[in-house]
């Protein structure tokens, strides 16, 4: 019960449910001459088996009622003959079906590729494993995203940048020769959720992986995921022609460089002939890149990306710069480098954005790029490891944050024009669409450190395939897979994930404030912090308090960063009264006294939020005290301790924070709001001598 399975348990089910699935498990018709065919086989044997208690009949022909009959038009004789209409599945996708077969009843999973029967397969297990009817199943399912990526930031030394699960899951010492048997369990996790790439190594990590040696210990990854559907792209840095190349420079209009990385990637795809591609952060908090050279990011990403078009690879080029000090406001960054070199991008070519301006915090508004380069494919950026959202032991569902960027509205061709269209490419027809989640992966025996943290590995998967899913069912299927489904657990358990998010952003950064966590580890709060040497590394530039008010000015009279918006949403946001107050802070600097919607005052609401969220935790802990027996006592022992682990720091974060900005505002608390416990002075003078996932970068 270490948690080591993630969501595909497989536990026994209730006798009655057993039942009930039987008379739709008697036989398994499928084949098993390709790779991924004997995976499928092997998955449903082995769910079938622990959820059922014995696996169905294999099996050539249909003979009884009650089969499952999987495969493809092209490869099952049987299947072929059915007729079904597959053409809208695409590659990836998969029906499941209730027919009759030859007087028999079965149920069919039918893609046009083994991959997408593969997804099927899991679909049907979900289905069990969340106590689902099979009875008259017509199920359609193709992936709204083609390219639906895990990014690891793992070093070749086995250290995880902002990893909180332990080291990197990659033994690269071992490789290619030992093939840890917990590489197939990563594939199976992520093919179960549809995920279909994985970027191996770090955006940071150096030159050395374009290696001969690391590329053959690549290769042996993509032989072990490829069954699965799931591609291998690297991180590359981009001045490696020189660092490994012997060049003198990495200039992208250089002959010799695009020479380079021509011959670099047919080596690449003489081993690995499916390839996915290159990720790359250039001139980025340090990273070289193309402007080292005067050439612009679209000059840097298509050296790359001609590189590789002649294998079908493509590159990710990665908006999340901001390499100068910004003294003015580091949110414009990305728009002001982006923006202009839209439509300069080779067609293999797809640029992520990081969900909001700054930089995965607790909450921002989605990022202005969004509908802002439409002849530009952008691909979606979340992070699911919690770099500030308490790391691992912090219980926050992400699904909210994703679904609310998600569903945020650009306003680009008026009213409807959502985030989620742009990166599913219908808002401008793009095809290259796709998602990329900075994964929480690492040699936990749970994999991410939590067992409420694979719900995030969970969701962004799902939301990967679907954008448009509700974050809510996809907390139901998950709590029901990972725990159980009887509803006295599920329901309060999936009202306690719902609510984290909220609770995270009121007990550390309310009312659209960011980046108040102490600088480089990003752990706890440190609002108070100038120390370092660049202003837009500093807290103190990011809530901007003084003894008037608070919150940053990027309206027109301020940094104008509200300009990046299209015009509703600009006007919206640059008037104090029509900003929601979730961005209020983000957009404006406000008078202390300010009224509020509820007819307080902002200092009075501000202390209250950051109450809330402590309140919020303490009542996380009561649900979860309503659950013991529910589950076993390992789980629910470390989900116990971890609430306790956060309310304590929910309050170190309130208190914190309440102390220093009333050393600001000068102001009394509201009535009936209790004082920090500590002064200021302590809450300043914490020091962490040890944190995780702490990047070397810095
Ligand atoms: C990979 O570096 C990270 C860095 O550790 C992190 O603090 C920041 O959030 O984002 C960077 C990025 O996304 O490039």
């Amino acid at each position: 019960e270490d948690g080591y399975d993630l969501w595909m348990r497989y536990h026994l089910l209730a006798p009655e449910q057993v039942k009930r699935y039987d008379s739709h498990a008697s036989q398994l018709i499928i084949g098993s001459t390709t790779p991924t065919q004997t995976a499928t086989r092997d998955e449903l044997q082995r769910g079938l088996n622990g959820l059922l208690g014995h696996a169905p009949l294999l099996s050539n022909d249909i003979n009884r009622n009650g089969a499952i009959i999987v495969g493809t038009p092209s490869s099952s004789p049987l299947i072929a003959r059915l007729k079904l209409d597959t053409t809208s599945l695409g590659n990836e996708g998969y029906l499941i079906r209730s027919v009759a077969v030859d007087g028999h009843t079965a149920t069919v999973i039918v893609a046009n590729t083994d991959v997408g029967a593969l997804y099927g397969a899991f679909h049907f297990l979900r289905l069990l494993q969340t106590e689902q009817s099979v009875d008259h199943l017509d199920i359609h399912e193709s992936p709204r995203l083609k390219l639906r990526v895990l990014e690891h930031w793992d070093y070749l030394n086995g250290q995880v940048e902002r990893g909180y699960a332990g080291a990197s899951i990659w033994d690269w010492w071992k490789l290619p020769d030992w093939r840890a048997p917990r590489y197939t369990d990563y594939a199976r996790a992520n093919a179960s959720i549809g995920i279909n790439g994985t970027v191996l190594n770090d955006v940071t990590d150096g030159a050395t992986i374009l290696t001969p040696t690391y590329l053959q210990k690549v290769a042996a990854l993509a032989d072990v995921f490829r069954p699965y559907g799931i591609r291998v792209y690297l991180s590359i840095r981009f001045s490696a022609p020189i660092e490994i190349g012997g060049l003198k420079t990495a200039d992208p209009l250089d002959p010799q460089v695009q020479r380079w990385w021509r011959e670099k990637a047919d080596e690449i795809y003489r081993i690995i002939p499916d390839f996915g591609g290159f990720l790359v952060k250039a001139n980025s908090e340090g990273q070289p890149g193309p402007e080292d050279y005067g050439r612009t990011h679209a000059d840097g990403a298509n050296v790359l990306a001609d590189a590789v078009a002649p294998h079908g690879g493509i590159v990710m080029w990665r908006t999340f710069v901001y390499s100068q000090n910004n003294p003015d406001d580091r949110a414009k960054q990305a728009y002001e480098e982006f923006k202009p070199l839209d439509g300069r991008f080779r067609s293999n070519v797809i640029l992520p954005v990081k969900n909001g301006p700054i930089d995965f915090q607790p909450r921002e508004p989605f990022h202005p790029l969004f509908g802002a380069m439409p002849k530009t494919p952008l691909m979606m950026e979340f992070e699911i490891t919690k770099e500030y959202l308490g790391f691992a032991t912090h219980l926050v569902y992400l699904g909210p944050l994703y679904e609310e960027v998600l569903s945020a509205d650009t306003m680009v061709h008026g009213k409807g024009s959502i985030v989620a269209k742009v990166i599913d490419g219908s808002l401008e027809g793009h095809t290259l669409t796709g998602m990329t989640g900075d994964s929480n992966i690492g040699t936990d025996r749970n994999w991410t450190g939590s067992d409420f943290n694979q719900a995030n590995w969970y969701v962004f998967g799902r939301l990967a395939w679907n954008p448009t899913l509700s974050s809510r069912a996809i907390a139901d299927e998950w709590v029901r897979m990972t725990f159980t489904n009887n509803n006295a657990f599920v329901k309060p358990v999936v009202d306690m994930m719902m609510g984290s998010r909220e609770a995270v952003v009121d007990y550390m950064t309310p009312l659209g404030l960011v980046h108040l966590m102490g600088p480089g580890h990003h752990y706890g709060p440190a609002p108070w912090d100038a120390s370092e040497s660049r202003a837009d590394w500093r807290p103190v530039y990011y809530h901007r308090a003084d003894h008037e008010g608070i919150g940053f000015d990027r309206t027109s009279t301020g940094s104008d960063a509200v300009a990046q918006y299209a015009p509703p949403v600009a006007e919206q946001f640059n008037d104090l009264k029509q900003t929601p107050e979730q961005f209020l802070l983000f957009f404006h600097h406000v008078p202390w006294d300010y009224r509020m919607r509820s007819g307080q005052t902002l200092w009075y609401e501000l202390v209250a939020h950051y109450s809330q969220g402590v309140d919020d935790v303490k009542q996380m802990r009561e649900t979860w005290r309503h659950m013991d027996g529910y589950i076993d006592d390992q789980r629910y022992q470390q989900v116990a301790s971890f609430l306790a682990i956060q309310q304590k720091e929910a309050q170190w974060w309130r208190d914190a924070c309440i102390a220093y900005f009333q050393s600001i505002s000068g102001l009394p608390l509201p009535p009936g709001y209790a004082p920090p416990e500590k002064s200021l002075k302590y809450y300043e003078s914490l020091t962490f001598p040890f944190v995780p996932g702490y990047s070397s970068w810095q």
